[in-house]
């Protein structure tokens, strides 16, 4: 963006003007960044035009004026692959076609159906902008929200200008991945009843601890998990009722726990009620939730072998 491509277009069809030939110029409906029914450059410098949604507009026009000599078309990008079979079409009917747009979208990946139209063009025009970081010939447009470069997986088309746009050069385009919270949502189910012990966990030192608050609303429980995931942060969930208790009078909270089955490991808090850490350890399983860990808050010694034979998993006193 910013190369002067409108104001080239604008250029070479005001010639045609001068030479008296008969024009017809097109600009998508859905540009509407400085006005409708023109083409108009970041100058604001103009000529008029069709405001067409796609070609089967175009055509209809073509073949109310059967004498038209020239045909330009801004912002070519906004159209559909068609717009290509339109251009043949046109020229083969003796017409000279110019056209401007976009070669690469915001992510520097070409912007269809420009490619296409590059190859079959009698002549290509490759225009740049400058880099608004370090003024070096630009390559690709950069797209901000907020002020801060836009993700990779952000919509194509977003019309606008420099509220949303810098032309910039290859080592100043950004695109930036949305990058996945590598950590694992750590839920922590209590059995026992003496929370103080949680601090104690190193492997849990630096998470931030959240009390899960089963009086709340399922959504609200799930959005504020999500929240604090996609913060990048680390979590973990202590569930101090019985993972069979219910939120909103319907829904476990097991069922919660399931919904992170991808994201999340299972530790558990027992005291001595063995019977009880092998009830919740097979409820668990069948969920197919991760159990990372099993700490004691007692010291029975005994209970280590038992947890060991029945669940496969040696516990750590604390
Ligand atoms: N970073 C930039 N590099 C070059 N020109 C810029 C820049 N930012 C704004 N401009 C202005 O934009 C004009 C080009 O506008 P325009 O023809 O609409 O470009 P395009 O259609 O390629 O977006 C330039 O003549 C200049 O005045
Ligand atoms: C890079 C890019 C741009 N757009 C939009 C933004 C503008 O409305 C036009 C380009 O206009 P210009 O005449 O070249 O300044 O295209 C878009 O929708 N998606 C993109 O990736
Ligand atoms: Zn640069």
């Amino acid at each position: 963006m910013f190369s002067g491509k409108s104001e080239e277009l604008i250029r070479r069809l005001r010639r045609a003007k001068y030479a008296k030939q008969k024009m017809l110029v097109f600009s998508p409906t859905i540009d509407d960044r400085y006005g409708v029914n023109g083409i108009y450059s970041h100058n604001k410098n103009n000529v008029s035009a069709y405001s067409v949604k796609d070609v089967n507009e175009m055509t209809k026009i073509l073949y109310e004026n059967p004498d038209t000599e020239v045909i330009g078309i801004d912002e070519i990008q906004f159209f559909e692959k068609n717009v290509v079979d339109f251009c043949k079409k046109c020229i083969e009917l003796g017409k000279r076609v110019i056209v401007a747009g976009l070669d690469l979208d915001f992510k520097g990946v070409p912007f269809q159906p420009l490619p296409e139209l590059m190859a079959i063009a009698d002549e290509v025009e490759k225009l740049s902008a400058i880099c608004t970081v370090c003024g070096n010939k630009a390559y690709a447009s950069q797209r901000l929200i907020d002020g801060k470069p836009a993700y990779d997986d952000d919509p194509l088309v977003a019309v606008g200008s420099d509220e949303k746009y810098e032309a910039r050069c290859r080592m100043h385009h950004i695109v930036r991945k949305r990058t996945v919270n590598p950590n694992l949502i750590e839920f922590i189910v209590q059995l026992d009843s003496d929370s103080k012990k949680i601090e104690d966990i190193k492997s849990l030192s630096g998470y931030n601890i959240v009390k899960l608050d089963i009086s709340k609303k399922v959504k609200e429980i799930r959005e504020n998990i999500l929240k604090l995931h996609g913060e990048d942060r680390k979590i973990a969930i202590l569930i101090p009722h019985s993972i069979s208790s219910r939120i909103e009078g319907k829904y476990e909270v097991l069922d919660l726990m399931a919904e992170f089955v991808k994201c999340s490991n299972i530790n558990i808090l027992s005291d001595d009620k063995f019977e009880n850490l092998i009830t919740t350890c097979s409820l668990i399983r069948k969920c197919e939730l991760n159990i990372k860990n099993i700490y004691l808050t007692c010291d029975n010694k005994t209970d280590v072998e038992k947890i060991k034979k029945n669940i496969g998993i040696i516990p750590i006193f604390i």
